[in-house]
């Protein structure tokens, strides 16, 4: 699934048993040797009475992370699509707490994402106190960023243009700045109009995508508490527009847009495993496994 080019494999961990190693999920992200993908979403049953379902989210290094905002409207679509429920407003818990996810009448996704998380300590975050903004050291430069968590933390720069902007090289390293000591998603803001922005990404274990939901979500934080942008905010990425609403500290942040199923497919870990461990290239055997077949999840 797509929400906006960034991709997922979603799997329903509700009628199968799926346990994946971190070299799996590795595998299966893999765009030359596995399917490819820049997350991957495991739909499970939540324990919290208030959840119909629990929230997965492994970035394609492997490691599992707490928020992920494009794929939760890719979740909501999957767990309708495949007859997991009805309901049209469908609370899940996530590692980093409840969200509830809104499916529309247009088919877009709208979600609340909870309020942003400011204090430098819950991002995690280190500096001497809270501020608006804050003063990095990158190579030799001294760059300002705004610091917020969605769940998950961010760094959002401003700059003049994004065609321009040093994403590839500044992304890697402030990813693993010391002083993000879970690291952290990069987004290199550019200031359009108040209720626009355009956008690009590097996300944390992922490397640059074409979008990127949460970031998205706390870059208009950033914008507003900068004073740079209105309430509503149209956010451009590379692979296409979500609509932000936050009114304001306290406030939940809003993040509505489009959700996409591209293939399903049947992934079987053990065949895949061997294959990639012996180079083996028969035909067949990568139809098995899951590299090239267009197979229906068995129901
Ligand atoms: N693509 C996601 C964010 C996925 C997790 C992120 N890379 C992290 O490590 O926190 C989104 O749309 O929010």
């Amino acid at each position: 699934m797509h929400g906006l080019g960034n991709d997922f494999v979603v799997i329903d961990g509700l009628r199968q048993q799926v346990r994946l190693s971190a070299d799996d999920i590795r595998l299966l992200a893999d765009r030359r040797f596995g399917v490819g993908c820049d997350q991957v979403l495991l739909v499970e049953a939540s324990q919290d009475p208030r959840a119909d379902f629990r929230y997965r989210i492994f970035n394609a290094d492997g490691g599992e992370v707490q928020q992920c905002g494009n794929g939760a409207r890719c979740f909501a679509r999957f767990v309708r699509d495949q007859g997991l429920t009805r309901k049209d407003a469908i609370p899940v818990e996530t590692l980093s707490g409840l969200i509830t996810l809104h499916v529309q009448q247009d088919g877009q996704v709208r979600v609340d994402m909870g309020a942003p998380i400011l204090e430098p300590a819950r991002i995690p975050f280190r500096a001497a106190g809270q501020a608006l903004r804050y003063p990095l050291k990158i190579a030799d430069q001294l760059i300002e960023i705004g610091a917020v968590s969605m769940g998950n933390p961010h760094a959002v720069l401003l700059v003049e243009g994004v065609a321009q902007a040093p994403v590839q090289s500044w992304g890697p390293i402030i990813e693993r700045h010391a002083d993000f000591p879970e690291r952290v998603n990069v987004g290199f803001m550019e200031r359009v109009a108040p209720d626009h922005i355009r956008l690009r990404v590097w996300e944390r274990g992922a490397g640059e995508t074409l979008a990127c939901g949460t970031n998205a979500c706390a870059a208009v934080v950033v914008g507003r508490l900068w004073s740079l942008l209105a309430s509503k905010v149209r956010v451009s990425l590379p692979g296409g527009d979500l609509l932000i609403r936050w009114e304001g500290p306290g406030q939940p942040v809003w993040m509505t847009g489009p959700a996409v199923t591209v293939f399903e497919g049947t992934w079987r870990t053990d065949t895949a495993r061997r294959m990639h461990a012996t180079g083996n290239a028969d035909p067949d055997s990568r139809i098995a496994a899951g590299a090239a077949g267009r197979t229906r999840i068995p129901e």
